[in-house]
């Protein structure tokens, strides 16, 4: 069977260290905002939780804050955790404290999940409005849509794979990475504290144009490995993108993938 990885474009560069991945990253992220912001006018980014903010920190360097278009980008969450916005554990509050209270992105243009469900701890009303939020914007043609799908097309999403191989909130096991007609869906059980999230669905996810998966540490080598050999049980396993599936490993990371692959 052709991979997906194979079938979908999936390349792999693997950094000596996360200082490297993290400049790659800020470049990666720069280009296509260029490209993005001069295409269309606007430049649709989706951040995940995890280490990935600290690594987005590069692009608070000089060189970045002063030539990117920060009034052009809509930031999106591909999962987050139903915790009130300002508690430790939201994922909006580690990227605003980390790196968007950092640059002149405009306030309104920042899509957190609503504050009164996030403060109720209501996980499916939480994904409710979250798809509605993203149907809206759809509609403004603030985001694109995929071919003739109607399914929301992101311009780059940010992600993050645990060691167990689960991306976004879709974790191995657990029913949500199979929803296809949903945008976004919910889970009240997650394996990984805390236990009530919402996360885009793998259609969501694969419709992305660039979708860059940075991972680092030795804590992740089996996960990535298993990734690579194509195990598909894991659901990390299952990304692609439109135009480019793109892993930046630290030399941690991959040191366990087969030979060859
Ligand atoms: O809400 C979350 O838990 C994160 O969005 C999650 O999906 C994260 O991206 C991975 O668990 C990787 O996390 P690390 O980068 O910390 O390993």
């Amino acid at each position: 069977m052709a991979s997906v990885l194979e079938k979908t474009k999936s390349k792999k560069i693997v950094f000596p260290t996360k200082k490297e991945l993290s400049e790659a990253m800020a470049t990666y992220t720069a280009n296509l905002s260029a490209k993005f912001c001069k295409e269309r006018g606007y430049f649709t980014v989706v951040l995940s939780g995890g280490d990935l903010i600290s690594w987005l920190s590069e692009l608070l360097e000089p060189k970045y804050q002063e030539s990117i278009e920060w009034s052009k980008w809509h930031i999106f969450w591909v999962d987050e955790r139903v915790v009130p916005l300002d508690h430790e554990d939201s994922n909006y509050k580690l990227a605003f404290d980390g790196f968007l209270s950092k640059v002149p992105i405009p306030i309104a243009n920042i899509y957190p999940i609503d504050k009164d469900c996030a403060a109720l701890g209501d996980a499916k009303s939480a994904a409710l409005l979250y798809e509605e939020c993203l149907k809206r914007l759809v509609n403004r043609n603030i985001i694109r849509t995929y071919k003739s799908s109607g399914f929301p097309q992101f311009d780059l999403q940010l992600l993050g794979m645990g060691p167990d191989g689960h991306m976004a909130s879709l974790f191995p096991g657990h029913y949500q990475i199979k929803e296809k007609a949903n945008l976004v869906t919910y889970i009240t059980d997650s394996p990984k504290p805390p236990p009530k999230r919402i996360t885009f669905t793998l259609p969501v996810i694969n419709c992305a144009s660039y979708n860059l998966m940075a991972v680092c540490d030795e804590a992740q080598a089996d996960a990535v490995a298993k990734v690579f050999n194509h195990n598909f049980d894991l659901p990390a396993a299952w990304l692609t993108a439109d135009v480019e599936a793109i892993w930046f490993l630290d030399q941690a990371a991959a040191s366990k993938i087969p030979k060859g692959l």
